[in-house]
């Protein structure tokens, strides 16, 4: 027997994120400006844009760390279908690396010490209890991407590649629904960058669903295929990659003259 529309939507898992006019401001300026954005579960997708266009202000506003202006054409703001979440039940289904994230590992602690602590998104350990299940994933993490040798070192001798492939196993595991990457591949060299994308992929094959926030078009693996594009706080274009990423619009996007090409899946400007 086929399902009738009404049943077919209430068996839909909701949204990841959906928000219908929603405006931000920060320091009396409006940032976002009625924005209108559904990205479904398990979408891979990149957000990109230039510098102060509003990328991290939306994961702020994803994340509940920051609440859109209450004016009279909000509508909505959920997380996967909620509007109201308690925080830390809300950071369990994700997983964060940004540069400030790593940036704010500043103590001598080891790497095994960092993935443990995403347990508690705590900067370390102090008096949590760490049981042998977390420690289990932390090497079977360790292990998926390749950093086992870097649990015992000091996070502050490794380097920035390392030490990020590190973060980023501090992002999995508690096994997030969505690992959200801001600007993941910044400081890194071309050996650095190649090992990262080959990860990013096997964590976007794993099921994991990949939020990449960037300004950088070669950061956007091939499992991405929708690009969100962000202009001065509001939505430039949204839709599938191989219609966005062209010149024209890239050229439009960031106000200058850009050559855009694919290679291997891949896309890179030239040009500027
Ligand atoms: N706490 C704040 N107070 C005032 N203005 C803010 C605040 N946070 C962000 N802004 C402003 O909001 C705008 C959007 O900032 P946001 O950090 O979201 O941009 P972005 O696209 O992530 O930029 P970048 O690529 O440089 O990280 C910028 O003009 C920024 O100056």
């Amino acid at each position: 027997m086929s399902q009738n529309k009404t049943e077919y939507l209430s068996t839909c898992p909701p949204p990841l994120f959906e928000c219908t006019n929603i405006s931000i401001c920060r320091g009396g300026t409006k940032v976002l400006d009625s924005l209108n954005l559904v990205i479904p579960n398990g979408e891979h997708v990149a957000i990109l844009g230039p510098n102060g266009s509003g990328k991290s202000t939306l994961i702020k506003v994803l994340m509940k760390e920051i609440y859109p202006v209450q004016d009279e054409k909000y509508h909505c703001c959920k997380v996967f279908g909620k509007e109201q979440w308690h925080v830390f039940d809300l950071r369990a289904h994700f997983g964060i690396v940004s540069n400030d994230l790593q940036f704010t590992f500043t103590r001598s602690i080891t790497g095994k010490e960092v993935m443990l602590s995403g347990f508690f998104s705590s900067i370390g350990l102090f008096n949590h209890k760490v049981t042998s299940e977390m420690e289990k994933k932390v090497y079977e993490v360790a292990r998926f991407l390749n950093i086992e040798s870097h649990l015992t070192r000091c996070i502050s001798d490794l380097s920035s590649g390392e030490a990020r492939r590190l973060i980023i196993g501090r992002a999995l595991v508690h096994q997030p629904q969505v690992l959200i990457l801001d600007e993941p591949t910044s400081s890194l060299d071309l050996h650095a960058l190649h090992t990262l994308r080959k990860y990013l992929r096997k964590i976007a094959i794993s099921g994991v669903t990949i939020i990449l926030v960037t300004h950088q078009i070669h950061d956007i693996i091939p499992e991405i295929n929708r690009i969100i594009m962000m202009k001065n706080g509001n939505l430039f274009s949204d839709g599938c990659k191989d219609s966005l990423l062209t010149s024209t619009n890239i050229s439009q996007l960031f106000d200058i003259p850009i050559t855009v090409k694919e290679e291997n899946g891949y896309y890179y400007a030239s040009g500027y």
